[in-house]
């Protein structure tokens, strides 16, 4: 009993520690501290400087001491920050530190201004270097102004700076105190600046050894930047597993070798050995997947000089800290690998009695048809096994490749594909799906090393090759994918790897979603992160966007932030959005001139085939735009579709989305619209898919992420403290839906509406462009007051590229209208 009370007792101790601390982590408390830590260092300030010309009046009350007299209305204080002001000056300044203990309140302001998060310093070295000029300061006035302790009411060094002095003189004298004070300043100088010894060299040279000084700048310099973190090309590490195991048999003569090159796990198991007469096997392990995939290297240091533009030359943001865009959300956890499932079955076997019944049947179709073959290897994957034969000289690489169907007759499975040849290698390859298929879990593809280590900017992890390897991709570099496939075949699977590989990677600050969902089901379970991952647009309800007009609307803003984005990108002269971001972190641009730090964005399209067939070209264009242009400006697409027809996936869309994604589909020709080639028709489904860019289809076993495990990850996030709205895309308004008034709102008129009605009355020209030029604002923002302007009767319906007409014939016209709508 005494026991479980205790137990009890210990439960709720824990959990009022716990929410002590949570009370001391909140954000809002943070904030209060700082406010009251600076109102605070701003009184003592006044307490301070008040001290100088009302400490002399104050002396004999403060010194009294009478705490009465002191808490009295009528306590005679002279000092502005009132009797407790006065006393805790006289404490600061004449009992402790003199008069660096203004360097207390330089702190207390800082740690204040740090808690509120209005600027983010780094406490310690604030602290350091406070504390030093505290005390040298201190010692330094003592010393100096010793003589003057007896005849002041102000001891500039404090007791402090008096009582180290007299220690310091009986110790080492008074030249022995300038030493120590000069070589602590220099000390501290050097601490704030390496650049302190290039000017004590020159000081010290005076002049004589010049060439010498300007050496020493750069090999100081040299020495600064070998400090630097180095940013070189890391050596790629490849952690090799060789496991060699040859069991070498006597092979009957007509038999070739056969090697199996299985799961590159260590814990493979072979089920059964194969027969001695039958089989010579290799087992070669190459250990692909548990490499060390090195990071992808940024490439050497090459930097090309950008001119520097006008407006942003000069400009060095006020702080010397880099900015973070992770601060607003400072504490975001990633989602764990625990939010995950594990799938018992995901370890790779081999069945030996299976490779050997196909093998053999290889051979004796192939022998059939009178092809003898000289060696044959099998490479076992999660789904499917590459069987490489090297057919004997003067067998013609077309003649394997027409056995397609007879060599899937013998060996009645489904899914048989032939690379004949297999590119880079000498050989011809025939992938044969596993009997017993492995499920490629998502948390082995996030867990693996490959993955946690990459340096990718968007890193995808789609699954396993079929050498077991994780195949990953940066969509970065690709930089739209198109994904098609019959249904049921793993589309929405692969999408949520999409999606779930970028949460695991990325903070909310650095990337965005777009996610367009029809069906209205698919996406639904991302909508809790809205405050953390997704944009939408401005007046959007949802973040998920299911209406074919949303959509349009989406795409155009897309558009408009595209546009905008490349303005910035230009005005900062860089050619990318890594170099804009990188200089915006450096503080190089100036936020109050429009930059800002930019997140990536991820269009997510799913079925965009009803979109096509609903809206057509408009939203076709919208997306052919976005794919041709937005590749530099961080916004990338990814659409996928269940009907590879050709008016979908039309030439336009193909041309723009190099990369593509294929699950199975029903017929060569859609296999032929999607990837130019056959294939996508010999897949086995269940995210069997051919990832294309570039020349050779790769042949890939999507990782497989359920709904539920999708739901725990975005539950994880969305549990955590987001932005306090969706990232707002900008506003598009549509030119041609501009006769439409009924919904322009005369309640809330544009502030600028009366100055853009003047102008358009002065210049007699009802044009959008004119108002956008004069107030040097958005089209949105113009189109928007020209609607007003048209409800207010001030100009005519829109007449296409041509001005509107002005209906005020003057000023005095103008301002009756104007009195009347005010
Ligand atoms: N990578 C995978 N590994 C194992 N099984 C998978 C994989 N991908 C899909 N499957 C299986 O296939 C089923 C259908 O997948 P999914 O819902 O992704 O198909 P889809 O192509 O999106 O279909 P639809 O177009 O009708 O939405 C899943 O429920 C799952 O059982």
């Amino acid at each position: 009993m005494a026991k479980k009370k205790s137990e009890k007792e210990v439960v709720t101790d824990e959990a009022s520690t716990n929410k002590v601390i949570l009370f001391f982590k909140n954000e809002t408390i943070h904030f209060v501290l700082g406010l009251v830590l600076v109102i605070f260092s701003v009184y003592l300030l006044l307490a301070l400087s008040s001290f100088f010309f009302t400490g002399a009046a104050d002396q004999s009350i403060i010194d009294a001491g009478n705490s009465q007299e002191l808490a009295s209305v009528n306590n005679h204080v002279k000092n502005y920050a009132g009797s407790r002001g006065a006393q805790l000056a006289s404490y600061l300044i004449n009992d402790c530190f003199g008069v660096s203990s203004f360097f207390i309140l330089v702190f207390l302001a800082v740690t204040g201004l740090k808690l509120m998060r209005v600027r983010n310093f780094r406490l310690w070295k604030w602290f350091i270097g406070c504390t030093l000029l505290l005390v040298w300061f201190s010692v330094f006035f003592g010393f100096v102004l010793m003589e003057h302790y007896k005849d002041t009411f102000i001891y500039f060094g404090g007791m402090h700076g008096y009582n180290v002095s007299i220690w310091l003189i009986s110790q080492v004298g008074v030249p022995g105190v300038w030493m120590i004070l000069l070589v602590t300043a220099i000390c501290f100088l050097i601490y704030l600046s390496a650049r302190t010894i290039i000017w004590l060299r020159k000081i010290l040279s005076l002049g004589f050894i010049k060439r010498k000084e300007k050496e020493s700048v750069e090999a100081l310099d040299e020495e600064e930047e070998a400090e630097q973190p180095e940013f070189t090309n890391p050596q790629p590490q490849t952690v090799e597993f060789s496991v060699k195991k040859t069991f070498k048999q006597d092979i009957p003569a007509q038999q070739p070798a056969m090697e199996v090159a299985p799961p590159v796990h260590d814990n493979f198991m072979v089920e059964e050995p194969a027969p001695a007469e039958a089989l010579d096997m290799t087992f070669s392990k190459t250990a692909d997947d548990v490499m060390v995939s090195p990071p992808i290297p940024e490439g050497p240091a090459f930097e090309v000089a950008t001119p520097v533009g006008d407006d942003d030359e000069s400009y060095q943001g006020p702080e010397v800290e880099p900015y973070n865009p992770q601060l607003d959300l400072e504490n975001y956890r990633y989602p764990t690998l625990e939010l995950m499932k594990k799938y018992d079955n995901n370890e790779p076997t081999i069945n030996m009695e299976e490779q050997k019944a196909n093998k053999d049947r290889i051979i004796n179709t192939l022998r059939s048809f009178g092809i003898e073959i000289s060696s044959i290897k099998a490479t076992v994957g999660p789904t499917v096994t590459l069987y490489e034969i090297t057919p004997e000289q003067g067998v013609r690489i077309s003649k394997i490749r027409g056995l397609e169907d007879d060599i899937a007759l013998s060996l009645s499975a489904l899914g048989i594909r032939i690379i004949a040849p297999i590119p880079g290698k000498g050989t011809i390859g025939i992938e044969v799906p596993n009997s017993n298929p492995k499920i490629v879990s998502m948390q082995s593809i996030i867990g693996s090393k490959k993955f946690q280590e990459s340096s990718y900017d968007l890193p995808i992890a789609l699954g396993k090759t079929i050498t077991n390897e994780v195949f990953m991709v940066d969509l970065c570099k690709m930089p739209h994918v198109l994904v098609a496939g019959a249904t049921g075949q793993g589309k929405s699977v692969g999408l949520n790897a999409i999606i779930t590989s970028l949460l695991y990677k990325k903070h909310p600050s650095e990337l965005k979603f777009v996610l367009v969902d029809p069906k209205k089901v698919e996406f639904s379970i991302y909508s809790v992160i809205e405050h953390h991952f997704l944009a939408k647009l401005p007046d959007g309800e949802e973040a998920i966007i299911t209406d074919v007009t949303k959509v349009v609307q989406t795409l155009n803003s897309i558009c408009v932030e595209m546009d905008s984005r490349y303005d910035l990108l230009k005005k900062a002269h860089v050619r990318n959005i890594k170099e804009y971001n990188e200089k915006f972190i450096n503080r190089k641009l100036n936020p109050e001139k429009g930059h800002k730090f930019m997140p990536y964005i991820v269009v997510i399209i799913d079925e965009f085939g009803d979109l096509i067939m609903t809206a057509g070209k408009e939203v076709e264009l919208p997306i052919a735009r976005i794919a041709q242009l937005a590749r530099a400006i961080g916004i990338h697409m990814v659409i996928a579709t269940q009907r590879p027809t050709t008016n979908i996936i039309t030439g336009t869309i193909k041309a723009n989305f190099p990369a593509r994604v294929a699950f199975r589909v029903s017929s060569m020709m859609d296999s032929r619209t999607i990837l130019d080639r056959p294939g996508a028709n010999q897949l086995i489904g269940r995210g069997d898919m051919l990832f294309l860019q570039g020349a050779d289809p790769i042949r890939v076993q999507c990782a497989f992420v359920d709904t539920p495990e999708v739901e725990d990850i975005t539950k994880y996030i969305a549990r955590q403290q987001g932005y306090p709205t969706a990232f707002f895309l900008p506003e598009y308004v549509n030119e041609d839906a501009s006769s439409d008034l009924g919904d322009v709102d005369m309640g809330r008129l544009d502030p600028l509406f009366s100055d853009a009605a003047r102008l358009i009355v002065i210049h007699q020209q009802g044009s959008t462009s004119l108002i956008q030029r004069k107030f040097a604002i958005g089209y949105n923002r113009a189109g928007r007051i020209m609607d007003q302007l048209e409800k207010a009767g001030i100009v005519g319906p829109s007449e296409g590229s041509k001005a509107r007409q002005v209906m005020c014939l003057d000023e005095n016209d103008l301002e009756m209208r104007l009195n009347n709508l005010m």
